[in-house]
């Protein structure tokens, strides 16, 4: 199947310190895909790297054959969509105006919005049960709503490829799980950081899974996520099982009495 991004060798170094060591993964068009790891694995930073191209980053990163370094900004916000952890929830715009502005890097200087492009906002709405929003004022919505909102505006921008950072984060089960199923029917390539590695395992073609800077991981859930190294990665006991469910890959973790609130240290 054809690669829809190509990582090819990335690191990236501040002056203080190496955040991303060379970095090589390709995703297949059309996957979802989750990063995981510990705080400070450097899972953001892929992401921005990926996105925004960080000052000092090497390697090469290629999404359809195309050097991503050869395109200019609203060439690149032609073909990537970002959802990140910073949205802007005080922002006070109508949930149609925002969504709106995703069409923003296919408009012409003139501004107006062609009948196709209005067309492709409607299946958006539809796709993701907006309708009963469309009205409302961004900052008033639940954090589950507000998530499906930026992503119907991402989705506007008709990216080849989605990112998102921590889509999950600060919703319940229920908007989790929405959310996260909502993604896997996109038929997009869409690459994300989620922390909770059974909600990864669960709607993820494949995970990476990151360590200190580094890929250490990456393939089909079930055959990535052992005991050792999730125990190792994460200093923690685990234990591999079955979502009955789902028959996905669960992971349980256990504390240990005599751990108590040691440093969390690495080998
Ligand atoms: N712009 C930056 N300047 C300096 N250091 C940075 C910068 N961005 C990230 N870092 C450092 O890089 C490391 C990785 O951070 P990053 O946010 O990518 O990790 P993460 O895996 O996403 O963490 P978390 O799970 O806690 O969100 C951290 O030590 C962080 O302090």
């Amino acid at each position: 199947m054809a690669a829809s991004l190509q990582v090819s060798n990335l690191s990236w170094s501040t002056e203080q310190q190496q955040i991303l060591t060379d970095i090589s993964f390709e995703l297949i068009a059309n996957s979802v895909t989750a990063v995981v790891g510990p705080n400070g694995a450097g899972k953001t930073s892929l992401l921005r790297s990926i996105y925004l191209g960080l000052a000092n980053q090497t390697g090469q990163i290629k999404l359809d054959q195309v050097c991503l370094s050869l395109l200019n900004r609203q060439q690149i916000a032609q073909k990537i969509a970002v959802v990140t952890q910073q949205h802007d929830a005080v922002c006070h715009l109508k949930v149609i105006d925002l969504i709106k502005l995703g069409l923003l890097p296919h408009l012409k200087w003139f501004g107006f919005s062609s009948k196709n492009q209005m067309l492709h906002i409607d299946n958006i709405i539809q796709q993701l049960n907006l309708s009963a929003l469309l009205d409302k004022f961004f900052d008033q919505l639940s954090g589950g709503e507000q998530q499906r909102v930026l992503i119907g505006k991402a989705l506007a921008q008709k990216p080849r490829l989605l990112i998102l950072d921590e889509p999950t984060n600060h919703l319940d089960v229920h908007f989790q799980h929405q959310i996260l199923s909502l993604l896997t029917g996109l038929g997009i390539t869409v690459l994300m950081t989620v922390h909770d590695l059974n909600l990864a395992a669960q709607y993820s073609d494949n995970l990476l899974v990151m360590h200190q800077g580094k890929l250490v991981k990456c393939g089909k859930p079930g055959d990535i996520l052992d005991e050792a190294s999730i125990s190792n990665i994460f200093n923690l006991p685990v234990h591999k099982g079955v979502n009955p469910l789902d028959n996905s890959v669960h992971m349980f973790y256990h504390w240990p009495q005599q751990q108590q609130l040691q440093t969390h240290t690495y080998e």
